[in-house]
């Protein structure tokens, strides 16, 4: 059976036909078809028409996308990054093959997307306007800024890509960072980098300035992913994945290559642990030796304080 979602977008296209953006703001799965589902959402309207100042145009379009086959173009991989953000599709339940090359990259500016080419007399005819700030040069623009998901609480507007997929109860603070096609499923204290493909679950904590390893670039294969109740201390890395109540010292970085003594005194790769719950990693401050020691009964809590958002 073809899996379709859909939606009415205000895109943003340049003079030569280029998409720089596209909002969808109800997206859904499904095809479109339903009563009044053919007319775009209130207010959309409005906003049609000729920005001379960008030198762009805002038109609406009626997007539909099979979730199975690589995005066509990028009016569709933006209807995908809304799916992931509304929480309709969790992290890699949908194909991305080639997303990159059918993203343009744009400069995002508080007066909204312009084309790179020309950048500076844009700013000119900008600044003429009002005051105009760039807050990054990208593919992909801050996910608040199309999709505020509810019962989330983030520190750092830049630090959310389109396409994160956050959980209600999820806290990113100001050193968190959520890759498009990664996020949370439940409640989550999110204080270090969660990367693209990454996916942590309920009751999870990734420590101040830990990283997880994305497969993107840079020879990361393993695919990374964090249980239930489990705690990435802060400045740990991860490099396999792990099961439900699993602890990651403050400051080691396991990769999946690390050699890791277990309790019997054999050593095993950390691969080879992969998906394991309720275990230990630490680096033994006396011996150096990484090791994996078994934990009893259940992992972390957190503080429900920090995520009654
Ligand atoms: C590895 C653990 C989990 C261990 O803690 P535990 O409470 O389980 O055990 P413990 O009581 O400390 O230690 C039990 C016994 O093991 C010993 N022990 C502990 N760590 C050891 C090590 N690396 N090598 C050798 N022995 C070790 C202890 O001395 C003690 O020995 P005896 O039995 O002989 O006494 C912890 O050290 C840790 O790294 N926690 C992560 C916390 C974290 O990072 N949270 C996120 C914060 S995020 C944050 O703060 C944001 C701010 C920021 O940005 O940073
Ligand atoms: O969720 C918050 O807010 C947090 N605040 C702490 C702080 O402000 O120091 C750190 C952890 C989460
Ligand atoms: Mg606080």
């Amino acid at each position: 059976m073809t899996r379709t979602a859909w939606g009415h977008g205000l895109l943003t296209t340049t003079e030569d036909g280029t998409v720089l953006d596209a909002w969808y703001p109800s997206p859904a799965l499904g095809e479109a078809g339903g009563a009044g589902e053919l007319e775009a959402p209130a207010g959309l309207e409005e906003l049609v028409g000729a920005d001379d100042v960008r030198g762009v145009t805002r038109e609406l379009r009626l997007v539909t996308v099979d979730l199975d086959a690589p995005p066509a173009d990028a009016a569709d991989a933006y209807l995908r990054l809304h799916l992931l953000s509304h929480r309709l599709c969790p992290p890699n339940s949908m194909n991305l093959d080639g997303l990159f090359g059918v993203l343009t990259n744009v400069v995002w500016t508080t007066q909204g997307p312009c084309r790179v080419d020309g950048f500076e007399l844009t700013r000119a005819r900008m600044r003429a306007r009002g005051p105009v700030q760039v807050l990054s040069v990208d593919k992909f623009p801050r996910m608040v800024d199309y999709v505020v998901p509810s019962g989330v609480r983030i520190g750092d507007a830049d630090r959310v890509r389109l396409g994160a997929h956050l959980a209600s109860g999820t806290t990113v603070m100001h050193e968190g960072f959520v890759n498009f096609n990664a996020g949370t499923l439940g409640s989550s204290m999110v204080e270090g980098r969660i990367s693209q493909g990454v996916v942590v679950g309920d009751g999870s904590d990734v420590g101040g300035g830990a990283s997880t390893m994305g497969t993107l670039s840079g020879g990361g294969t393993e695919r990374v992913s964090i249980g239930e109740r489990c705690l990435l201390g802060a400045e740990a890395g991860l490099g396999i994945a792990l099961g439900d109540d699993c602890v990651v010292e403050a400051g080691l970085y396991l990769t999946a290559g690390t050699k890791v003594t277990l309790p019997d005194g054999t050593v095993a790769k950390a691969r080879e642990l992969s998906g394991q719950s309720s275990l230990l990693f630490l680096r033994n401050s006396v011996t150096g030796a990484v090791e994996a020691r078994p934990r009893d009964g259940h992992g972390i809590t957190l503080n429900s304080d920090l995520h009654a958002n």
